[in-house]
Order: C-alpha cells, then sequence, then structure tokens
C-alpha cells in the first residue's frame, strides 16, 4: 500500500484525528492510538479501523518520557489538543523535532495555534461559523444550518490535515527534514470554501441565503418528496440536463418560464413537488435512470450498500463484524487500499506488542506498568 512503513502516533482526540489516522491506516500506514488509562472497553473512537492500541499515561513523568521515546521511531504524530497541553506537558514541538528531526508533528485543532481562540474550546459549529462557511448554509428565511459535523471536524479537519501529514511526508524524501502542521478547521474548511470565494463576482451568491443557485434557492437544484415518503435529488444546471428533467417529469419546456428566471422559481418548485410526490421513489429511478437529467435516488443508510451502482463499484464494505462502511476514496490503480477487516482494538490492547516494536525491552516495559504510565487490557475470548 502507498504508505506502508510510515509509522503514525494518534494521540486519541474526539473526531477529526482519529478520521485522520484512519485515512493513514487505510493506505498502509502504522497508526497506535494513545489512549488515555482506565477508559471504558471498546474505546470512543469509532473510526479506529486498521490502528491499535496503546494505553498511556502522559500525566506521569515515565509516560511522557515513554512517548518522547515513541516520537523518535515515528515518522508522524498526530496531536489532538488545543493549543498549550502538549507544551504543558514538555512534548511540544521543539522538543520532540530536537530529538526526532525528520518528525512530521500534525497539530488538528479548531482554531490553530495563535490567534485569540488558540485556547478556546469549540466544536466543528463553532469553527465552521467562525469560516464564514455557516453563514452560506440554510435555507430561506431560516437559521443558517450546520450540517452534522462533516464539514469542519471531518473535511476541514480530519481530511485537510491527511493531506498536510502526505504533503510533509513527501517533502521530507527530498529533504530528509520533518515539520508543524498547523491543521486549523476554521482554516481548513476556509480553505474548502475557495469557490465560494473565488466566485463571488459570478453573480452566484448575489440573493440571500437559500435563494441562489446551489443553495437550494433553484427549483432544479434541490431534493422533493416521493409518494413512499423518499426522496429525489435534482440537480439539473445546465440547460442540456434541464431539458430532460422537464421532459421526465412530463412538462412541456415551451409553457414554463424560462429556467434563469429567479422571480419564477419559488412557483416552479411547488410545481415539481408536486408532480414528485405522485410516484414513488423506485418509479421515478426507473423514468430518471440511464438520462442525463441528474435526478438521483436520495438513499437512506440502509439501502446505500445495495443500490446497484454502488454495489457494482463495491463503494461499501463489511468488517468481520458485519459493520458495514465506506471503502477508503479514492481508489488508486496499482496500490489501492487496503482497509482492515478486523474489530476496532480494545484500549490497551497492543500496549506491549507496540512497546517492544519501538525498541523497549521487557525490563522497561514491567516497570512503566508498575509505575502504572501504560496498562494492558487483553480482549476476553468470545469477543
Ligand atoms: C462535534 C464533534 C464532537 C463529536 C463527539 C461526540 C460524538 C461526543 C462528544 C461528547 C460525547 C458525550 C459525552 O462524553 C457524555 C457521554 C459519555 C458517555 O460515555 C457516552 C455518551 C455521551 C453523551 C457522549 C456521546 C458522544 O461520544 C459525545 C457527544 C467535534 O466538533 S470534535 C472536534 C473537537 N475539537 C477539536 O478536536 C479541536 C482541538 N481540541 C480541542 O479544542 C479540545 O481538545 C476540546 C475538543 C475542546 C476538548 O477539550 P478538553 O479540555 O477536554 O481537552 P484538551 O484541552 O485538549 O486537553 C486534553 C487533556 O487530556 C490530557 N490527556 C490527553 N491524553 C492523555 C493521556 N494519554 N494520558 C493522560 N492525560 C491525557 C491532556 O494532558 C490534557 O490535560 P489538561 O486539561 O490537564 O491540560
Amino acid at each position: 500500500m502507498a504508505l506502508s512503513g510510515v509509522r503514525v502516533l494518534e494521540l486519541a482526540g474526539l473526531a477529526p484525528a482519529p478520521l485522520c489516522g484512519m485515512i493513514l491506516a487505510d493506505f498502509g500506514a502504522q497508526v497506535v492510538r494513545v489512549d488515555r488509562l482506565s477508559q471504558s472497553a471498546p474505546a470512543p473512537d469509532v473510526q479506529a479501523r486498521g490502528k491499535r492500541s496503546l494505553a498511556l499515561d502522559l500525566k506521569r513523568p515515565q509516560g511522557t518520557a515513554a512517548l518522547k521515546r515513541l516520537c523518535g521511531g515515528a515518522d508522524v504524530l498526530i496531536e489532538p489538543f488545543r493549543h498549550g497541553v502538549m507544551e504543558k506537558l514538555g512534548l511540544g514541538p521543539e522538543v520532540l523535532l530536537q530529538e526526532n528531526p525528520r518528525l512530521i508533528y500534525a497539530r488538528l485543532t479548531g482554531f490553530g495555534q495563535t490567534g485569540k481562540y488558540a485556547k478556546s474550546a469549540g466544536h466543528d459549529i463553532n469553527y465552521l461559523a467562525l469560516s464564514g462557511v455557516l453563514s452560506k448554509l440554510g435555507r430561506k428565511n431560516e437559521n443558517p444550518y450546520a450540517p452534522v459535523n462533516l464539514l469542519a471536524d471531518f473535511a476541514g479537519g480530519g481530511v485537510v490535515c491527511a493531506m498536510g501529514v502526505v504533503i510533509a511526508l513527501f517533502e521530507r524524501a527530498r529533504s530528509g527534514k520533518g515539520q508543524v502542521i498547523d491543521a486549523s478547521m476554521v482554516e481548513g474548511v476556509a480553505y474548502l470554501s475557495s469557490f465560494l470565494w473565488k466566485s463571488q463576482n459570478s453573480g452566484l451568491w448575489s440573493q440571500p441565503r437559500g435563494e441562489n443557485l446551489l443553495d437550494s434557492g433553484a427549483p432544479f437544484y434541490e431534493t422533493y418528496r416521493t409518494s413512499d415518503g423518499k426522496f429525489m435529488a435534482v440537480g439539473a444546471l445546465e440547460p442540456q440536463f434541464y431539458n430532460q428533467l422537464i421532459k421526465g417529469l412530463g412538462l412541456n419546456l415551451d409553457e414554463l418560464p424560462a429556467q434563469m428566471s429567479f422571480s419564477n422559481w419559488p412557483e416552479m418548485k411547488k410545481k415539481f413537488a408536486s408532480i414528485f410526490a405522485q410516484k414513488t421513489q423506485a418509479e421515478w429511478c426507473s423514468i430518471f435512470d440511464s438520462t442525463d437529467a441528474c435526478v438521483t435516488p436520495v438513499l437512506s443508510f440502509d439501502d446505500v450498500a445495495s443500490h446497484q451502482h454502488n454495489k457494482e463499484r463495491s463503494s461499501f464494505i463489511q468488517n468481520d463484524q458485519g459493520e458495514i462502511s465506506p471503502r477508503p476514496a479514492p481508489v488508486l490503480s496499482r496500490t489501492p487500499a487496503v482497509p482492515s477487516c478486523k474489530r476496532d482494538p480494545f484500549i490497551g490492547e497492543h500496549t506491549e506488542e507496540i512497546l517492544l516494536e519501538y525498541g523497549f525491552t521487557k525490563q522497561e516495559i514491567a516497570k512503566l506498568y508498575s509505575d502504572k504510565a501504560i496498562e494492558f487490557k487483553k480482549p476476553k475470548a468470545n469477543l
């Protein structure tokens, strides 16, 4: 796999850092999640595919010393705490990069390492708000709306940080040097929104929120309820595709207002809604599948893996526990990701084997254990 041989230490965090670690593991990196001690098993990290767990107490000097040593043998450290936490532990970048100048020290935070909010708590919705993106999301006359915690936490956070790690690894191959990555989710999600910024003068966003082409203002870029309570998604932007939408709905283009007539959009939405409500989702699929009308079913998590298209591409995978999840993307032709099918690790399940791998002796491990700096947890036989 593309990242095989890359050793990653991921300090356990809430949601974005675990995704970053999982992406790297899916593409072949050896990812060790460093967990706190005495937590309930299984771990709160639900994005642990392909990772192993080492339970290490960073509040004990023996624990911080052990992490320092582990970082000496690692390529990447993913750190998910607010600014100042690692410095307080004596594990800031200056210290760790001095020990290992090849280390890529990825700091994944909401607000970044500097600035007024650097030390403040926050979550996805706060980062999205501060990036300006949240102000663009939501329907007409409604409050801004954050789409789950997908945008800042995962797209602007976990994915952008993983990209930073891969870029830094690429650069390190030339320079031999590691570096610090300051991955702020505010900036990550703002960067993702570059299209919105760069298209501001195009007129695409000249109306208030929820009244524009791509933000649920247009009737031909919308979702519609079907007679069986499901939904269809319509994205018929270009005139040639819009014509096919109109045909599929059984309407006559000549009897309708122009596609881009803003003032007619509310009335057209009502018309489309009443037509979509007359057939089931399956009936609409049989009308629109194999056309260029840009109309697709809104699939539920129950239906998505069995949809013919997704099945044909094996877009969803099943692990040994029967859990279904999306397969890693994108697909690389020679060195594709090979996601692990094993169950997620229990906290501390791999403490001993990881420490041995990183060069600790059995005696040193026993000492760390008696100092209460590490924990081992063996899964029960029936798990
Ligand atoms: C919207 C998402 C969040 C989604 C997550 C939700 C799914 C879950 C969040 C809360 C959960 C619920 C809750 O726990 C209560 C129930 C518990 C029950 O078990 C289950 C049901 C629950 C209802 C449960 C359900 C769900 O799991 C939840 C709802 C996000 O936006 S995630 C993005 C968050 N932001 C970031 O990651 C940015 C960077 N990080 C931060 O800003 C801060 O870390 C953060 C997130 C604000 C948290 O601040 P906190 O004060 O807690 O931590 P830090 O200041 O970073 O410091 C960490 C301290 O921990 C020490 N430490 C770390 N590792 C170790 C170790 N191995 N050993 C010892 N100590 C360690 C570290 O030294 C720091 O100590 P100090 O505070 O003393 O410096």
